[in-house]
């Protein structure tokens, strides 16, 4: 492992001209919590089709950077443009086009699946019948068909992940935020899922993902945008960074470039600390 360029820049995307107006584009784009510098000019345009694996170390502020394309978060400086319309114009018809599954999700789960689906399908303005037949087949591809019309209060943590996953696609976006969204799926359901990225990718819909679980990021995102310390440190494909960076695993990469190599030695003081008498 290479440690001596810790903080470079690696960016080898492709350029603008080559992929058509950005579906996502940030120039500029600080934020701060109080004295809390969390993003310090993040600059990146996301093209159709893409498949965008955002990572970063816990805080580096990923969580933060989709809220505010989302709208969800007030106070940042620069310019956010979805599908080419700034969102600090106030309008809100581009949440139409968007999914978003959250790293944490508040439902109302004393709604059954079938109220929940139908609230959502008719706030994205569905008609009822169109959003009830989706959502339940859908939820019979996820294999939770038979809790169609039970309380989501009694689901497990994997059925009501497969819920906001569905819930963010029911309206058939065009651009999907994905936060973390394998968090407590079993592996069948994770394979599914990944097929179901590289699908909707294939029909030209864009896709951020963001997640810790490198070896998923790596073999499914068409781009990988590393962050750290509010920067982007790294943005391409993972072959081309592997060639840049000189490792065989995106876990590695990610080491190299956030300037990490002390997992033995804080693991053998975390055992001494509990060793302590
Ligand atoms: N509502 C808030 N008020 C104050 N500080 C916040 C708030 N939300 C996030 N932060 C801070 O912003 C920083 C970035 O948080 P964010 O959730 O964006 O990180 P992340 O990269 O998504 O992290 P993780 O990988 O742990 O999910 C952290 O220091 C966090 O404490």
């Amino acid at each position: 492992m290479n440690l001596n360029m810790p903080f470079m820049v690696i960016t080898v995307g492709d350029t603008m001209s080559t992929k058509g107006e950005a579906v996502v584009s940030i120039r500029g784009l600080t934020m701060s919590y109080g004295a809390n510098q969390v993003l310090r000019g993040i600059n990146l345009d996301i093209f159709q089709g893409e498949i965008i694996g955002y990572i970063g170390p816990n805080g580096a502020g990923k969580s933060t950077t989709v809220k505010i394309i989302l709208g969800l978060v007030d106070g940042f400086k620069g310019q956010v443009k979805v599908q080419g319309e700034d969102i600090a114009g106030g309008g809100i018809e581009y949440k139409r086009k968007i999914g978003y599954v959250p790293e944490t999700a508040e439902i109302y789960d004393t709604l059954t699946a079938h109220e929940y689906l139908t609230f959502i399908g008719e706030m994205y303005g569905m008609d009822f019948r169109l959003v009830d037949r989706k959502a339940h087949k859908l939820m019979a591809l996820f294999d939770i068909a038979d809790v169609y019309h039970a309380r989501i209060a009694s689901y497990s943590k994997g059925m009501k992940q497969k819920l906001l996953i569905i819930s963010s696609l029911l309206h058939n976006p065009d651009i999907l935020f994905f936060d973390e969204p394998l968090s407590g799926l079993d592996a069948n359901s994770v394979m599914v899922f990944k097929e179901i990225m590289t699908d909707l990718a294939a029909h030209g819909k864009t896709i951020f993902y963001s997640s810790h679980i490198m070896d998923v990021v790596e073999k499914i995102s068409s781009r990988i945008i590393l962050i750290n310390n509010g920067q982007i440190v790294a943005d391409g494909s993972f072959d081309q960074l592997s060639q840049k960076c000189r490792e065989g695993s995106l876990e590695e990469i990610f080491n190299q470039l956030t300037g990490f190599n002390r997992h033995k030695e804080i693991a053998d003081e975390f055992i001494a600390v509990l060793d302590e008498a």
